[in-house]
């Protein structure tokens, strides 16, 4: 019961600029109201698409400050706080907790690779910062680090951790952590390609970065998953794998691509930071055409 408000669609929350590149609160707030008409469960605010990377302790508070001002008590918010060092991270997961997150969430340790143990106790600390539920997040293709399943049932044992998105490729790894977990503890799908198949193989919801491009499509493979309509959501999540290969096949980075269309369709929240790179004049074609696409799609699926 506790864990129901962590079943379903949960975007991953962008970062939101002004036209200098800095943090715009209007911005952030647009993206919300698009999302709570959308109807999403939840947001995963400050992770990978939310550039947490490329942004500093201040600009990270102010954007969980923003987003939890907005849409506290009209869905599911969690934050992400990881960060290089576990005094920042501890920094972030204090803030959310005083912002009233429903649940906090961080990548391991970056840049040194560090043994299991600095892993455990990297995670620990920040668990033990605050009083929230704690998601961990394994994607090993961007930190190098593959979260194995006796760390993740040592991890357990800890009451606060309720459960793990899984960003690996193998959708066996969701069914392994759900087997570790069991049915109290929840795995999020990650990789938005694999959704419907994440889902079969026992994921409980999702979070992925480009739910927030096509919200009707996620929240449709959802449906078609919970009525048992798999040749369905077969035929959904192909078409939703066509378009995040254009997604990705621009010149721009695929969340600037993703920002443009947000933007054409009445939401600005500017472009992205570098080293990504924004959209060049060549991607405006092709950036019609993919809302061509989604726009097709809806209406195959969605009535
Ligand atoms: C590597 C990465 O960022 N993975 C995201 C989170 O799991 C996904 O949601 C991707 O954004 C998505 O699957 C598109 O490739
Ligand atoms: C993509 C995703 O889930 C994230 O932003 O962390």
């Amino acid at each position: 019961m506790k864990l129901e408000k962590f079943h379903g669609i949960i975007p991953a929350f962008y970062a939101c600029y002004d036209d200098q590149g800095d943090i715009s609160e209007a911005r952030t707030q647009a993206l919300c109201d698009y999302l709570y008409e959308k109807k999403v469960q939840g947001v995963y605010v400050g992770g990978s698409s939310g550039e947490c990377i490329y942004q500093s302790l201040d600009e990270r508070k102010a954007v969980l400050s923003y987003v939890a001002n907005h849409l506290k008590g009209k869905m599911t918010l969690i934050a992400h706080v990881g960060a290089p060092s576990t005094r920042d991270s501890i920094e972030l997961a204090k803030h959310a907790a005083a912002l009233g997150y429903d649940a906090l969430s961080a990548i391991p340790p970056i840049y040194f690779k560090l043994p299991d143990r600095s892993v455990f106790k990297y995670w620990t600390d920040i668990i033990e910062a605050t009083p929230l539920d704690f998601i961990i997040y394994n994607i090993p293709q961007t930190t190098g680090y593959t979260l194995t399943t006796s760390l993740f049932e040592k991890l357990l044992a800890n009451k606060k951790v309720i459960g793990v998105k899984n960003s690996s490729m193998p959708t066996m790894d969701i069914e392994r952590f759900k087997k570790t977990g069991g049915d109290d503890v929840i795995v999020f799908n990650g990789p938005d390609e694999q959704y419907v198949a994440g889902r079969i193989m026992g994921a409980d919801g999702g979070i992925g970065g480009t739910y927030a491009a096509m919200p009707e499509l996620f929240l449709q493979a959802n449906q078609f998953i919970l009525q048992g309509k798999f040749e369905e959501a077969k035929h959904i999540q192909s078409d939703i794998n066509d378009i995040i290969i254009a997604l990705c096949s621009q010149n721009g980075s695929m969340y600037a691509v993703i920002k443009e269309i947000l933007n054409r369709r009445g939401v600005n929240v500017g472009s992205v930071r570098a080293p990504l790179e924004g959209i060049s004049s060549e991607d405006s074609g092709p950036i019609d055409e993919i809302i061509v696409m989604i726009d097709q799609a809806i209406q195959r699926y969605c009535q």
